[in-house]
């Protein structure tokens, strides 16, 4: 038996399907921003290093040069004042530059010669090149003072002037932010005001969306340095209103295509032909018993076996649908022997085994192939055989001479072998002869024809007289009146079975069923 699939809720589908939708639509978000940015990239990067060059630049020309002119231990003079106001002046990124000795700054380019001379802090690095930088070293600024970021080289010092680093992008959702490193750690910073990440080293892996409200990109390809650049998304998405018309039509489109497949697979996954391929078990397929009168005694002499099928949400549905849907999908004999060990089990479990002689439809394809008794032979021990009838419908045959084969190893064995509606099909002599059964079943179309005078009758009568020379049990199906029981009666036939006698019941029903009681 096949293991019942899952059945998802179409809500459920939809759920799956757009977050499968999601996963799809985000990246595209990504792309769109990356291509938002991605053309001002470059101009911007290059920004970034001509003022990262100018702030090396500004550090060489006043530290270094001031160096080569002017050796340590000197005292603070108007010349060398002079010469580093000079520098100061065409310094863009320095401000203030100072002179230290014995570890005090002792004359500023801004303030002249300190009354008090100023401590110069412990370094926070010092480079390869002996350039120490400190983080927060005081500098004389008009009466008092400020706290400030330093580079020394020499005897010679120079803050950083960030009224020059900061600055205002051209493009306002693009912001930026260089970072001067040393092992590891920051020394300076500069960029666009406002915009400070606040762990940009945390974003080595290059791309990290939506930190702070900033798609943020960083760039470490120069050594001691990091660019850190960043889209704002909000802005960016109220300035370009292309990017959004474009992203909105594809949230649409997504989720449009992807509802239409959610719905076409709960579709497939809910139809018939997929539901009887897992359906054929015990909690879908049910058996009931139609029983079949014996006319001469008036008791019942057996009973029908009629499937039933109910759907996964447990509307049973016609069974000759289902028995269809069972062809197309070539599990003929999967259904029969499900039906055949219920009806083992039933009889068994209500002490009817042997008790009833109980007909089975079958298909003929699986007689001719032997298929149906090796089933019968796998479930039930040889003795019984002789208590159960194998309908066939004339409709189906085939392969006359492999079924003829196959009816004939069934009665061998002691099965009782019936033609069902009978007059549908071939209906010949011929090939009646040569399937050799034991029984015919009348269809009940003739049945209900057969009440007045008409071709109907006429044709109950001639299958009844066929039968007879070929004697054959008779039996009239779709019996519902009492009408058509006296005129089948009065023809000769052998049982009958139709709605005037019952309709098909279950197991517990049939054990319990007389035709007194109807
Ligand atoms: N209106 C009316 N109907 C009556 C009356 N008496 C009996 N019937 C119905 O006629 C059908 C008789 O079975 P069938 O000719 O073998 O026709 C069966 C048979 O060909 C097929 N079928 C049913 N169960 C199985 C099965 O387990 N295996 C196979 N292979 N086919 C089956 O499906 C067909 C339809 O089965 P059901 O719907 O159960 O319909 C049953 C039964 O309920 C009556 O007085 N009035």
């Amino acid at each position: 038996m096949r293991k019942t699939p899952i059945y998802l809720k179409k809500y459920q589908l939809l759920i799956v399907m757009w977050v499968l939708a999601s996963f799809l639509f985000f990246p595209l978000v990504f792309i769109v921003l990356d291509n938002g940015w991605g053309n001002h990239k470059h101009t911007l990067i290059e920004q970034l290093d001509s003022l990262s060059d100018g702030f090396n630049h500004d550090i060489e020309i006043s530290l270094v040069a001031l160096n080569s002119m002017y050796p340590k231990g000197l005292d603070c003079n108007e010349k060398l004042i002079h010469q580093m106001k000079k520098f100061d002046y065409h310094a863009k990124f320095l401000t203030t530059i100072g002179y230290v000795r014995d570890g005090n700054i002792t004359c500023t380019s801004d303030s002249g010669k300190l009354q008090t001379p100023m401590k110069v802090e412990p370094a926070s690095w010092v480079t390869a090149d002996d350039v120490t930088v400190t983080l927060q070293q005081p500098i004389p600024l008009f009466d008092g003072e400020e706290k400030g970021i330093t580079v020394q080289a020499g005897p010679f010092i120079a803050f950083l002037d960030y009224q020059q680093a900061q600055s205002r992008p051209a493009i306002p959702w693009l912001k930026y932010r260089t970072f001067g490193l040393v092992d590891g750690k920051i020394t300076y910073n500069y960029g666009t005001i406002e915009y400070k990440p606040e762990h940009p080293f945390e974003l080595v892996t290059g791309k990290r969306w939506f930190e702070d409200g900033y798609w943020n990109y960083l760039d470490c390809t120069r050594p001691s340095e990091c660019k850190v650049i960043g889209v704002n998304v909000l802005s960016y998405f109220k300035t370009e209103p292309a990017a959004v018309i474009f992203l909105s039509s594809f949230f649409v489109i997504f989720f449009w295509l992807f509802t239409q497949l959610g719905l076409r697979l709960h579709q497939s996954m809910y139809s018939l032909s997929r539901q009887v391929f897992y359906g054929i078990n015990g909690k879908q397929l049910q058996v009931r018993y139609q029983p079949i009168i014996d006319l001469d005694t008036q008791q019942m002499a057996g009973a029908e076996a009629l499937c039933r099928w109910k759907t996964i949400n447990g509307r049973y549905i016609s069974t000759c649908q289902f028995v269809q849907q069972v062809e197309k999908n070539n599990q003929t004999i999967e259904l029969t022997e499900a039906v055949i060990k219920t009806v083992i089990k039933d009889l068994t479990e209500n002490g009817l085994l042997g008790r009833y002689r109980i007909s089975i439809n079958a298909f003929p394809d699986d007689i001719a192939s032997g298929r149906i008794l090796q089933v019968f032979k796998q479930h039930l021990s040889l003795c019984h055989f002789s208590t159960f009838t194998i309908e066939l419908t004339e409709q189906k045959i085939n392969d006359l001479p492999a079924l003829s084969e196959g009816v004939r190893q069934l009665r061998t064995l002691g099965f009782k072998v019936a033609i069902d509606d009978f007059g549908t099909g071939f209906s010949n002599f011929d090939g009646l002869r040569e399937l050799k059964i034991d029984a015919l079943k009348i269809d009940k179309s003739f049945i209900w024809q057969a009440e007045q005078e008409s071709l109907g009758q006429k044709l109950v009568e001639h299958i009844v007289s066929i039968a007879k020379v070929l004697k054959l049990a008779i039996v009239a199906e779709g019996v519902e009146t009492s009408e058509q029981l006296n005129f089948v009666s009065s023809l000769g036939v052998d049982y009958s079975q139709g709605f005037y006698h019952s309709r098909p019941v279950d197991i517990k029903a049939l054990a319990k069923w007389s035709p007194t009681k109807q």
